[in-house]
């Protein structure tokens, strides 16, 4: 801890205590040269312990213990004024020190901070006057408050030895936690819920199963266990969803819990109901190539209701037909809200956007719709405790990105504005899940492949027109050279990865924005395996300037790895089974249509 020797200095660096505490804060009499700068200094550091609760090694105990000692001790730490005056008593000899005694490990245990996370990062508190807040802890210790503390404390640091316990018999408990993390089965200790979002917190809730994880503490309570009181309340307290209740309940000593989550505070959290039930899907700009898809496959989950399209076009009959569509501009916030508020929304599926080649040819319409649109979904998000879904792409990165493979966390410079706006979601979303608890998630698709909605304006989409020409005219004039690789996904593996993803409890994620990967190939890769069912496929290659550029700085391949790890993420679909499946789904499509098949 570092303090300007201008103002403050501690310990052998010559304090008066004498002077300033000896007449003890309990007396009435007032000398001149009291002063409580100690307490101030220990005041300070409990400010900056509730603003970063897991930045410092020791907790709340530790700094009562010493605001109790500097006035009335068994020890010697605090007598007099210098190191001179202490040699001439011998203080040293004749008394003990008091810090000696906290190291002892009973007390160097019970006095640290089980939630303590290592960093190198700096912390940087809040000195805004409503920042600061009244120690309770100390302050009003006489009270009730204390004893919840304690309490508190008393839980966090079972659990964590609990946790420690369980995660050394990992085997058995990896089994056990994928199976029990999936959404369906997912319980907390407050009563049923899935995806990571918590019911409020129900006095002596038995646990089917306990996961919470806030900031990287995972509580993993074995099935059965009996989830006490203040157990109940701590959970509330890392979940978000039962912030407001525990945080507005007196007893609650936690009711100074960070500042970041002040906004969850004023709320009751929607999600805390509807993680019981079904979510209620919202998809903007859904009647692209990958809204309508994914509405079905949500809809066959929860239920044709529970999902609404939305877009700026009119819906092919079928798919009007097929669950409610609604008029949205991602433009229009004021409407948008209508419609999260009174559809009673849990989900976003932010789909809208320009993709890449479109939004090079209307720059302006792609930093608007991108862009602004984007934000006017993440203050929904926000507002309305959506849990909201973005996707990236691999045009997040740039030239300057590694590209074989591109990891989760690199150099990002796209050189598009579609790129550009991809990563400015990316840090929007994470910036706002950080700072505000927003349940933002994002992955990063690859070119995606598909049959039934034509692609809207990219890059790859000469992936999926090949398809087309092979089986109509037997020629296709690709746009990229013939050995541009980028990575790829049919569009099946692309839905399953964002409908697992969304239902992934928080407490698995340890990333916002994971990259997904199925396969990489070349124009000329796809065309020599789709000749293994059409030999006759003709291929010539035309390179357009503008995309050709945009390929050549986008990865050849994703590392998806953290997906695979944190959410079991896996693709079904490899080159082969892709084109086996796009030459039936696509002969199919066209003989429904009544066009030609060669
Ligand atoms: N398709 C892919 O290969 C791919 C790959 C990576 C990421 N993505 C991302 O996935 C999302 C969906 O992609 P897609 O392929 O379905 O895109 P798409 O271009 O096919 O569809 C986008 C939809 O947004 C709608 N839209 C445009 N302006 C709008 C507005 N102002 N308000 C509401 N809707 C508006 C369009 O009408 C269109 O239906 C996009 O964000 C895209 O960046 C797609
Ligand atoms: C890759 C992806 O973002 C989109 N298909 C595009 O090419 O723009």
């Amino acid at each position: 801890m570092m303090l300007s020797p201008l103002c403050i200095s501690v310990g052998r660096a010559g304090h008066p205590f004498q002077q300033r505490c000896a007449h003890s804060a309990y007396s009435h009499a007032r000398f001149q040269q009291e002063s409580p700068v100690f307490l101030l200094l220990l005041d300070c550091v409990w400010q900056l312990w509730r603003q970063f609760p897991l930045a410092l090694g020791f907790s709340e105990a530790l700094l009562l213990r010493l605001a109790n000692e500097v006035y009335a001790s068994d020890y010697g730490t605090f007598l007099c004024n210098n190191d001179q005056e202490r040699c001439a008593l011998g203080v040293k000899d004749r008394t003990h020190c008091l810090f000696r005694a906290l190291l002892r490990p009973a007390e160097r245990d019970y006095y640290s901070n089980p939630l303590y996370e290592p960093t190198e990062l700096a912390i940087w508190p809040s000195v805004h006057p409503q920042s600061l807040q009244l120690w309770r802890g100390f302050f009003l210790r006489w009270t009730q408050l204390a004893h919840h503390l304690e309490a508190v404390q008393e839980e966090i640091r079972s659990m964590v030895i609990e946790w420690a316990r369980v995660a050394q018999s990992s085997a058995k408990q990896s089994s056990q936690y994928k199976s029990l993390c999936t959404a369906s089965q997912h319980v907390c200790p407050h009563g049923a819920l899935q995806a990571g979002d918590c019911s409020p917190a129900q006095s002596g809730g038995t646990g089917r199963c306990g996961y919470a994880k806030h900031k990287g503490l995972l509580l993993d309570m074995q099935p059965g266990v009996r989830v006490g009181m203040p157990t109940a309340e701590l959970l509330g307290l890392l979940c978000r969803g039962c912030l407001s209740r525990v945080q507005n309940r007196p007893s609650c000593s936690f009711s100074s819990w960070p500042r970041r989550m002040s906004r969850w505070n004023n709320m009751e959290s929607s999600n805390a109901n509807t993680s019981q039930e079904n979510p209620r899907v919202l998809i903007t700009g859904g009647l692209g190539q990958l809204g309508v898809g994914l509405a079905q496959m949500l809809r066959n989950q929860y239920g044709p209701e529970s999902v609404i399209l939305s877009d700026i076009k009119k819906p092919p009959s079928h798919v009007y037909a097929s669950g409610p569509f609604v008029y949205a501009d991602v433009l229009d916030y004021k409407h948008l809200r209508e419609l999260i508020v009174n559809n009673r929304i849990t989900w976003l599926v932010h789909y809208s956007a320009l993709l890449s080649a479109v939004g090079e040819a209307n720059v302006a319409l792609a930093r608007k719709i991108n862009i602004t649109g984007l934000h006017n979904v993440l203050d929904l998000a926000l507002e309305n405790c959506l849990r909201l879904f973005v996707p990236s792409t691999i045009g997040a990165f740039g030239p300057s990105s590694p590209r074989d493979p591109a990891p989760d966390l690199c150099v990002q410079r796209p050189r598009t504005i579609y790129g550009v706006s991809k990563v400015h979601g990316e840090l929007m979303g994470e910036y706002l899940h950080h700072k505000y608890g927003l349940d933002f998630r994002c992955l990063r698709y690859p070119g995606v492949i598909s049959v039934n909605t034509p692609p809207g304006g990219g890059t790859t989409d000469y992936a999926v027109q090949i398809f087309h020409d092979a089986l109509s005219t037997g020629h296709h004039e690709c746009y990229l050279r013939p050995d541009t690789r980028l990575p790829m996904m049919h569009i099946s593996d692309c839905h399953r990865a964002t409908v697992e993803f969304m239902q992934t409890p928080d407490c698995q994620l340890s990333l916002r924005t994971y990259n997904i990967a199925a396969m990489s190939f070349t124009p000329e890769e796809v065309a020599q395996e789709i000749r293994k069912h059409l030999p006759h496929l003709k291929v010539t290659y035309n390179p357009d300037s503008v995309r050709q550029t945009i390929a050549d700085s986008w990865p050849v391949r994703f590392d998806d790895s953290n997906a695979r790890r944190d959410w079991g993420w896996a693709p079904a679909f490899g080159l082969e089974e892709l084109v086996t499946d796009m030459l039936l789904s696509v002969r199919d499509k066209r003989t429904r249509e009544g066009f030609l098949v060669s």
